[in-house]
């Protein structure tokens, strides 16, 4: 089953809760809210004020991917915002274990992102408890970049070790550079949950574009 996500970084700033309705009605299963703090990714976006703003204006599943040092600060505020999953980079955890149980005591499923480089094996402690297990397709910071092919290998590596842990409720997530041409490569390796921004919020027509990537 797919599930199409929109990230919010793609869309018109200035109009924030108007866009969050057109891809509602447009069909998105959930949406992606990429949090980035200028110092983990060098881009800066929104923090959790905007995010528990956002939280009146919609029903959708709220996906936080916190591209962030020290995510640890955050996750008290995210379940206050009504945030669903929160997904912390592996790469900025030195602590992964404590986080992700932190994440789940506040009522939130718990992810774990890994940049394009950073192998899949890097999770293989905690499989048997993830949420959600976020593929970067492209290197975290910005929308609007070219998928790495050699990332589709790794959604395979992520269903392998999901399937070993014994893990069947977890899903694997795609983020960067989704497309109607690359979504069915990740698909096929066993990806369900896609994040799309500029597929999505840079076309005019949100349900066609939703639709497309369906299809
Ligand atoms: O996490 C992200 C970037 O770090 C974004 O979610 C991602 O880039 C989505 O944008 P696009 O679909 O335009 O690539
Ligand atoms: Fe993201």
């Amino acid at each position: 089953m797919i599930h199409i996500g929109p990230s919010l970084l793609a869309a018109d700033f200035s109009r924030l809760a108007e866009e969050i309705g057109d891809i509602e009605k447009g069909g998105a299963d959930f949406l992606h809210l990429d949090l980035m703090d200028g110092h983990f990714v060098p881009n800066l976006t929104f923090g959790v004020s905007l995010v528990a703003a956002l939280r009146r204006h919609t029903a959708l599943v709220f996906d936080a991917h916190l591209m962030v040092e020290h995510p640890e600060t955050y996750i008290d505020a995210l379940a206050a915002a009504g945030v669903q999953y929160v997904t912390v980079h592996q790469e900025a955890c030195p602590h992964l274990d404590r986080v992700l149980q932190q994440i789940r005591e506040k009522g939130m499923k718990c992810g774990a992102a890994l940049n394009p480089a950073t192998p899949v094996s890097t999770l293989e402690c905690v499989a048997s408890y993830l949420d959600m297990i976020l593929i970067m397709s492209v290197n975290p910071g910005f929308g609007g970049q070219q998928f790495i092919p050699y990332t589709v290998a790794k959604v395979g590596d992520a269903a392998e070790l999901l399937e070993n842990a014994g893990n069947t409720a977890a899903v694997i997530e795609v983020d960067g550079g989704i497309t109607a041409d690359t979504i069915g490569h990740v698909t096929a390796a066993g990806a369900t949950w896609l994040v799309a921004g500029s597929a999505v919020f840079g076309r005019a027509d949100r349900a066609a574009a939703i639709a497309a990537l369906k299809a």
